[in-house]
């Protein structure tokens, strides 16, 4: 077993409640409450912002420089093509792009992306990776999933959202990543790799408590 499919499997029963989640299930059976999705298109275009700032730390931490194109290349299709979504729905939802820039992280918004980043900051590029891969991976893995439900890539409202995270395009960022971090685990001691699965355990408990956040429009509470 690769080390990628190892943490895979550690974190299913986390990974099964984020595709079980009301809120990934409303998208897509086109049925989720559109002020939440709002709210999740706010909150996720700041979480990307900081996501693409751990992105180019990885362009820093790289050793080769086929290793730094990969993560410029991934930045840029963050910036460009994931970030070019939200731009677009937010426009079609009436959010101003200096709307959706000056939104005010909420807590889990806050605590997810200030995690990653200390990760990123303190660890080494194994670590880094290991933060991030859930962001990639298990978007693609619910945006495939949905994209089987009868309709819903077609859906008026969130047809394009299931369309754009079950792209192959969209789908290389994480299979490179997963790709990496498989080369950088060879070699390293059961505890080094236990390390990385704490980590790659509590950013997809994050991803949980993103969706339950933007279902429940969950703000600061004082
Ligand atoms: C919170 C979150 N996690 C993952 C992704 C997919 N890049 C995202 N847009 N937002």
């Amino acid at each position: 077993m690769t080390f990628s499919e190892r943490i895979r499997k550690t974190a299913d029963p986390i990974w099964k409640a984020s595709h079980e989640h009301p809120f990934v299930q409303g998208i897509g059976h086109g049925t989720l409450d559109i002020e939440s999705f709002k709210f999740f298109m706010r909150q996720d275009y700041k979480y990307l912002i900081e996501y693409s700032r751990v992105m180019a730390m990885g362009t820093v931490l790289a050793p080769d420089l086929d290793t730094m194109s990969g993560f410029a290349k991934a930045l840029d299709d963050t910036l460009n093509m994931e970030m070019e979504l939200h731009r677009s729905y937010a426009e079609r939802l009436g959010i101003s792009r200096e709307e959706l820039e000056a939104t005010e992280p909420g807590p889990i918004t806050h605590a997810y992306s200030s995690y990653m980043m200390a990760e990123a900051q303190k660890g080494s590029l194994a670590e880094l990776i290991a933060a991030i891969l859930p962001c990639a991976w298990s978007y693609y893995e619910i945006g495939l999933e949905l994209a089987t439900i009868p309709g819903a890539t077609e859906h008026e409202q969130y047809g394009e959202w299931v369309r754009m995270y079950a792209s192959e395009e969209f789908g290389a960022i994480g299979d490179w990543l997963i790709g990496k971090l498989d080369e950088l685990a060879e070699g390293k001691t059961e505890a080094e790799l236990d390390r990385l699965e704490a980590i790659f355990l509590n950013t997809s408990r994050y991803e949980y408590m993103f969706w339950d956040m933007a279902y429940k429009q969950e703000g600061w509470p004082v």
